[in-house]
Order: structure tokens, then C-alpha cells, then sequence
């Protein structure tokens, strides 16, 4: 059976730490890349970090019905995980990891319930992720309240994931997550 392992979090819970972590110690997972139209950081390079397509390429995309999920997740801007990606990663008999909004996490376990393992990512406090998104540095005052806004309407839908973990402490959660992933790919 193709496994795919979904994480999602506020913005600015750690979930991308905590992700690179756990590539870095499991060969037998990849990094499913998102399409996305939002524009590039500096630190980001296209084809690894995201896709970054014109929103005239996205739209031709959903047209031809190459997303599995896909969502306008902040400011207008669309993210989506494309069908194909995760065939590339079967391919090399690997297991998806798949970084997404909450929203696309729950349209993925939908669509392969069978095969997903989803992880709600939650931060100890609203104010510890205030926190951690200003010193991030990558957010503006009125950016920082759009994604804190939204994270307290994603933090209502944490039961709806199979597992919830708390990042409180970084090496405590992580090992959280590592153990849940070990024990999914574990099973047939
Ligand atoms: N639905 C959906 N959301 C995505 C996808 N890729 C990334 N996201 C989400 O889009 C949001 C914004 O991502 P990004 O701009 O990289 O910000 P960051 O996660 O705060 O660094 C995050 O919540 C991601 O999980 C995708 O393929 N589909
Ligand atoms: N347990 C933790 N305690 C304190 N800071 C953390 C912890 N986990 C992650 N961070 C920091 O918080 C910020 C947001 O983490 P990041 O992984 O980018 O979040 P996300 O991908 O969920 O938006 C980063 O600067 C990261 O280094």
C-alpha cells in the first residue's frame, strides 16, 4: 500500500523543523515538494523548497486535475500538492512526507485514508507562538496577525488528526513524532 505521512501545524509551530529533523534520520521518507504561488525567501530554491509557479501555470494545473489537494492559504496565494509529486516519491519506494495547512491535510486523509498517518503540531501557547514567528523574521506586523488569527482557528481542528503533539521542547517533540512515524511504517 502507498503510505503518505501528513504533518500540519499553525504557521510557526516548528513543523518545519521538526520535518527536516526527521528526514535527516529517515532515509525511507521524502519530502513531498508543494506547488505554490507565493513568491520565493531567499533561502529557497525552486524544485526543493516548492514548486514556485505563475498563478497562470497553477490554474492550468487545476484545470488538468494534477493536484491531489490545493488551497489559497495566505494573501492570496495558492498552495497544492500535485498528484505526481507523490507518484515520484512511490517510485523510488519511498513514503511521502507531505507539510501542509490543515485544510489540505484533512482533503489528503480524506482522499487515502487508508494509507496516511496525520500529525497536528501544536504550540505550547498562542503567546509561544507569537513569539516564535517574530523571531523567525520572516513574517510583517500585519502578516504575523493574519497567521496567528488563523492559527486559532486551525488549533480547533487538532482532534481531527490522528495524533496531536505539543512542541513545547524541541527534542521531546521530535521524539514524539519519530516514534509515531516508526510505528506507522511499521505496520503493513
Ligand atoms: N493545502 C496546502 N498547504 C500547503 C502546501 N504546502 C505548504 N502549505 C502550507 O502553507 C502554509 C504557508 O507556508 P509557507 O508560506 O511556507 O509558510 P511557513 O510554513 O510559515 O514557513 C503552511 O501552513 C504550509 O503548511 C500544500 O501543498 N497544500
Ligand atoms: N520547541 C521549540 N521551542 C522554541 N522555538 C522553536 C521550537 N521549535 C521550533 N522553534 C522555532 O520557531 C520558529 C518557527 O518554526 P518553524 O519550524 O519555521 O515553524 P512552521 O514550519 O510550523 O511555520 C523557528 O524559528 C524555529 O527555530
Amino acid at each position: 500500500m502507498n503510505k503518505i505521512i501528513i504533518i500540519t501545524a499553525p504557521s510557526g509551530a516548528g513543523k518545519t523543523t521538526i520535518v527536516k529533523k526527521l528526514l535527516a534520520a529517515m532515509p525511507q521518507l521524502a519530502f513531498s515538494i508543494s506547488a505554490t504561488t507565493r513568491a520565493a525567501r531567499e533561502t529557497e530554491v525552486d524544485g526543493q523548497d516548492y514548486y514556485f509557479l505563475t498563478p497562470e501555470d497553477f490554474h492550468n494545473k487545476i484545470e488538468a486535475h494534477a493536484f491531489a489537494e490545493y488551497e489559497m492559504v495566505y494573501a492570496g496565494k495558492y498552495y497544492g500538492t500535485l498528484k505526481a509529486e507523490l507518484q515520484r516519491i512511490w517510485n523510488n519506494l519511498q513514503v511521502p512526507m507531505v507539510d501542509i495547512d490543515v485544510k489540505g491535510a484533512l482533503s489528503i486523509k480524506e482522499k487515502y485514508h487508508d494509507s496516511t498517518l496525520t500529525i497536528f503540531i501544536a504550540p505550547p501557547t498562542l503567546d509561544a507562538l507569537r513569539v516564535r514567528l517574530s523571531e523567525r523574521g520572516t513574517e510583517t506586523q500585519a502578516s504575523l496577525e493574519e497567521r496567528l488569527g488563523k492559527a486559532r482557528y486551525e488549533l480547533s481542528f487538532a482532534h481531527e488528526f490522528d495524533e496531536i503533539v505539543v512542541n513545547d521542547e524541541l527534542e521531546r517533540a521530535y521524539a514524539e513524532v519519530k516514534a509515531l512515524v516508526q510505528a506507522f511504517l511499521q505496520n503493513t
